[in-house]
């Protein structure tokens, strides 16, 4: 089976990153396009893949054509392969805001689509990603995206009408606690830690609090209680936290993300 990417960007290479070190293919078994030069460079150097700047040569060449380009280039790449893209070959997409209708529209045929909405952490075989087949798709397709989105991590169907939210809740929320981890850690270097290891203790104890709520399946708020010791230092933090509407602010970024979402 042979996985085209048109695009080579952070998704992309994110997703062939994953799916390299989990085994599930070969770099034999991918190839990618990429706008300039130098990303086909530096993608084949650090991946391994072959590489082209000619989109159709990737969608003809494969089985599994993956559209990984940014939402604003989906009319110019599909224009570009449609005609290469074989009745069997399942298209994937994982552009943010784009509904199967749009992007079936777009190929002005009916074709194997299935939605997915991924996330970096994929890299490291803990991504989350969504997935959504269009009316096209068979159920070998549906298990193929998601045996090779599993392997990167988790993959789930969902109904497209929560695709925007999903995009949002886990595509998006890795910026998100990447800024988290980066102000924990410059509360740790105000308080005198050295800066790598704050921000290693910082990104450790995410991890390990994400991995403790999905392992026990206990409530946020009860597993946030349980660190909160009466008359401690926790509620302290939990009490400065909500005077800055902390959680009212991740909740509106939320918001912001599935706003633009509509409106690409
Ligand atoms: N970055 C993320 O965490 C996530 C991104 N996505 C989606 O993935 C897609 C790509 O996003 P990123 O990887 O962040 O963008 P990016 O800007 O890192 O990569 C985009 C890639 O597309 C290439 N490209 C642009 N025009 C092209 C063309 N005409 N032909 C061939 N290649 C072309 C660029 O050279 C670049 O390699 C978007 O649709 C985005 O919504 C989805 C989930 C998460
Ligand atoms: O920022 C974006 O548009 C993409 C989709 C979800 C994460 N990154």
């Amino acid at each position: 089976m042979r996985i085209g990417f048109i695009g080579l960007g952070n998704m992309a290479t994110a997703i062939i990153g994953g799916l390299l070190a989990q085994g599930i293919v070969e770099p034999g078994d991918v190839i990618g396009s990429a706008k300039t030069a130098a990303t086909r460079e530096r993608r084949a150097a650090e991946l391994g893949i072959e590489v082209t700047a000619d989109n159709a040569a990737v969608a003809r060449a494969a089985d599994v054509l993956v559209l990984a380009v940014k939402p604003v280039f989906f009319p110019e790449v599909i224009a570009e392969a449609r005609d290469a893209v074989r009745d069997e070959t399942l298209v994937v997409s994982i552009a943010a805001g784009l509904t199967v209708e749009v992007i079936e529209g777009l190929f002005g045929r009916p074709v194997r689509l299935v939605r997915c909405m991924p996330n970096t952490p994929a890299l490291v075989g803990a991504g989350c990603t969504a997935v959504c087949p269009g009316p096209r798709a068979t159920a070998d397709d549906e298990a193929l995206v998601l045996r090779l989105m599993g392997a990167c991590g988790t993959a789930s169907v969902i109904p497209e009408r929560l695709m925007d939210a999903a995009s949002a809740v886990a595509g998006s929320s890795p910026a998100f606690v990447f800024m988290f981890v980066e102000a924990l850690a410059d509360g740790g270097v105000a308080a005198g830690m050295p800066r790598a290891q704050a921000l290693e203790f910082a990104a450790q104890a995410v991890m390990g609090s994400a991995k403790l709520a999905l392992e026990t399946g206990r409530h946020p708020g009860e597993l946030k209680d349980m660190v909160c010791s009466p008359g401690g230092t926790t509620i302290e933090g939990v009490a400065a936290l909500e005077a800055g509407a902390f959680r009212a602010a991740v909740m509106e970024a939320v918001a912001a993300c599935v706003e633009k979402a509509q409106r690409l």
